[in-house]
């Protein structure tokens, strides 16, 4: 017998305002990731949280737009939504089992139609709410509305186990949540854990390093650099012996030469203003003193294999 490969990998869950959404994610996630960031604005794939299973690690991500859903229903599609979609492995597509499928659900499902090669598994929540039989006919209803990869029940608040009390996690229901994180799991790809458990706090300062450095080395070249940047922090902590004082190196990959000279700059002079101000930032998020290093790396057509990027750690 062959051991089943670790899979890792990213889903984000979508749908109309109210359906469960948060509940579900919130119910899914082992740990929570609070990602602190007095400007929120500019963390645009927050982490939402993290499923650690035995087989495979699901980093659920934030879907930026989502958060306005009631401007999202009747204009197009946000591109950052529409980037998140592309970017993650799967995609978990909610519609409630206690209300019919309305406009709402199917304007989300045309939408969901023209992400190509991203799986996408329909979840009927709030299965507790409703009988076997109106169950039955909203997975039906739902099964009709697009090409799901699979199409799941679920219930956040632990199905039968709601009613007595059990946890969702234990629950005995029907519609656990274990299974919802079975199907989306089975849609990663193989791979090692993206984050190791229990040291999760160190990630989201990692992110917004990573986008302090990005937004210095963005000032004043948005139109010679225009989302051409990602940053990846290969090393973060403290310098031994040294408390106050955290070393950082970090990579800023760009497309293109032309890119990378107009960023470095003359004799390095711009990439030492970038690195300065990149740095007054994280010192004060930190509180600590900060050595940081950056270096420019051309990574031909970075953009263009988004799923691969943010594995390496990519957060744009
Ligand atoms: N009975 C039951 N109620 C649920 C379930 N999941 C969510 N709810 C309730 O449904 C309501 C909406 O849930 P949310 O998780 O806030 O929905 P959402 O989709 O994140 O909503 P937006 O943030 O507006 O997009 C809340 O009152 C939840 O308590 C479920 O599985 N069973």
């Amino acid at each position: 017998m062959t051991t089943p490969e670790f899979r890792s990998g990213f889903a984000c869950f979508v749908g109309r305002p109210n359906v469960g959404k948060s509940t579900l994610m919130n119910a899914l996630v082992g740990t929570k990731v609070a990602i602190t960031s007095n400007r929120p604005q500019t963390t645009r794939r927050a982490i939402r949280g993290i499923v650690h299973r035995p087989d495979a690690q699901l980093v659920i991500v934030d879907t930026p737009g989502l958060h306005r859903p009631r401007t999202l229903l009747g204009e197009r599609l946000d591109s950052l939504v529409r980037g998140t979609l592309t970017e993650v492995d799967v995609i978990g597509f909610c519609v409630p089992a206690d209300e019919k499928v309305g406009d709402g659900d199917r304007y989300i499902a045309r939408e969901l139609a023209q992400v190509k090669g991203t799986p996408v598994v329909a979840i009927v929540t709030k299965a507790d709410k409703v009988g076997p039989q109106q169950l039955a006919e909203q997975l039906m209803a739902v099964n009709a509305l697009g090409d799901w990869a699979d199409i799941v029940p679920v219930s956040a608040v632990g199905g039968l186990g709601a009613q007595t009390g059990q946890s969702a996690r234990g629950g005995d229901g029907p519609y656990q949540l274990d299974v919802v994180a079975d199907v989306l799991t089975g849609h990663l790809p193989e791979g090692p854990p993206l984050y190791p458990e229990g040291d999760l706090t160190d990630e989201p300062e990692q992110i917004l390093v990573a986008e302090f450095v990005r937004e210095a080395a963005l000032e004043g070249v948005e139109q010679e650099v225009p989302h051409s940047i990602a940053v990846v922090v290969d090393e973060m902590g403290p310098r031994p012996g040294r408390e106050d004082l955290t070393d950082i190196y970090a990579h800023v990959f760009v497309e293109r030469p032309s890119q990378k000279a107009i960023l470095i700059g003359r004799k390095g002079a711009r990439l030492r203003e970038v690195g300065t101000s990149a740095r007054k930032q994280i010192e004060a998020m930190l509180g600590t003193r900060v050595y940081l290093n950056l270096q420019v790396s051309v990574a031909k057509d970075w953009q263009r294999n988004p799923k691969q990027l943010r594995r390496l750690g990519f957060y744009d």
